[in-house]
């Protein structure tokens, strides 16, 4: 949360030059409060352990939070079931005609395929365009961060010789940004995928800014300069467990897997995993939701967009 001090206080300035949110007293008294409205588009066959993950983590913050679940009408989760659905989840075109003030599109085991050929493409690309003009700032999380930079900018992904599978090490590669605020300059970010964005193709575009990279995982984070749409590479959503319970399911299968870099204790994954990315998941989390999301929605939405007060 924003620390309200006196317009004329010298910290002010101070606090400002180090990316610290300072508000001050005349934006202070114009603030209201009301629950932001988050919509999550979860594509993830193991749903009830993505929205969980999710909710952990946008549930830590001062802000009151109003979830609303989504799935995809065009393609129904095998893994998940109807039940589940039916009684928790909404589809887009329940609520096309509503306002939210975020959007999460979370990761999908579908990164091999074209885009095109994913069943709920049409439909995603729908949500997507939409999500332009009536939501204020979207999250967009491995998968989805590649479908969206791929919908909006026509930056494709590309296969890699090898999976990208642990926790490395990743840094801040803009200073001052919003949502990097209070990141230390290297911390630790879970990545699990067979596909990569480049960095080459991100830099040709005008609009797109490279928040935070990785020596060995690459891309991390990148973000549209206005803020409506982020776009994060890794899963920083993790639980503990969760690159443990990949691995054993790969081997399970007889695949020809690594083990994931930097998690077990030794190298021995008969010990419990090294957490060392939570901190910075939940930093990322409540960065997003505050300065993306509720300092810049609107009250009502029928009003003029509020200023964010962020200097
Ligand atoms: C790159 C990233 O974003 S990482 C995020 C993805 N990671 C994960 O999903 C990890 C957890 N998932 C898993 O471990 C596996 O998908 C499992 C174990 C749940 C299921 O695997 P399998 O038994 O091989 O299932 P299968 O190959 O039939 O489909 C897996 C998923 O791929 C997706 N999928 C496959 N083909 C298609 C398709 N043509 N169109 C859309 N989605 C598809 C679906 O999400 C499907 O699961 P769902 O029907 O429950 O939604
Ligand atoms: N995180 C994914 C990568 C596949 O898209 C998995 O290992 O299931």
């Amino acid at each position: 949360m924003p620390i309200k001090v006196p317009d004329l206080l010298p910290a002010r300035e101070v606090l400002s030059e180090e990316n610290i949110f300072v508000m001050d007293e005349t934006v202070a008294s114009h603030q209201d409060i009301r629950p932001l409205r988050i919509a999550i588009v979860n594509l993830m066959p193991t749903k009830i352990t993505t929205e969980t993950q999710l909710l952990r983590l946008i549930g830590n913050t001062a802000l009151q939070v109003d979830p609303v679940l989504l799935h995809t009408k065009t393609y129904m989760s095998k893994n998940t079931s109807h039940e589940h659905l039916d009684q928790f989840y909404k589809t887009f075109e329940d609520v096309k005609d509503e306002k939210f003030d975020g959007m999460i599109i979370t990761g999908a085991p579908v990164e091999t395929m074209d885009f095109e050929d994913v069943e709920y493409w049409d439909e995603l690309q729908q949500i997507m365009a939409w999500s332009k003009e009536n939501v204020v700032s979207t999250l967009h999380i491995c998968w989805g961060a590649q479908a969206g930079l791929y919908h909006h900018y026509g930056i494709r992904k590309y296969t890699m010789e090898e999976k990208i599978f642990g926790v490395f090490p990743h840094h801040v590669s803009k200073q001052k940004i919003k949502l990097l605020r209070g990141f230390d300059e290297t911390f630790y970010v879970p990545q699990s995928r067979h596909t990569e964005v480049r960095k080459d193709d991100i830099i040709q575009v005008e609009d797109l800014e490279i928040l935070s990279e990785s020596p060995e995982a690459g891309i991390y984070i990148v973000a549209s300069k206005d803020g409506k749409q982020i776009f994060v590479t890794g899963h920083s959503e993790y639980d503990p467990l969760t690159l443990k319970w990949e691995y054993d399911r790969d081997v399970e299968k007889g695949m020809d897997i690594e083990l994931p870099k930097n998690y077990f204790p030794n190298n021995d994954p008969s010990q419990y995993p090294m957490v060392t990315w939570r901190a910075h998941a939940n930093l990322l989390f409540s960065n997003w939701l505050n300065y993306y999301v509720y300092q810049v929605t609107p009250y009502e939405w029928s009003s003029h967009k509020k200023s964010s007060g962020a200097v």
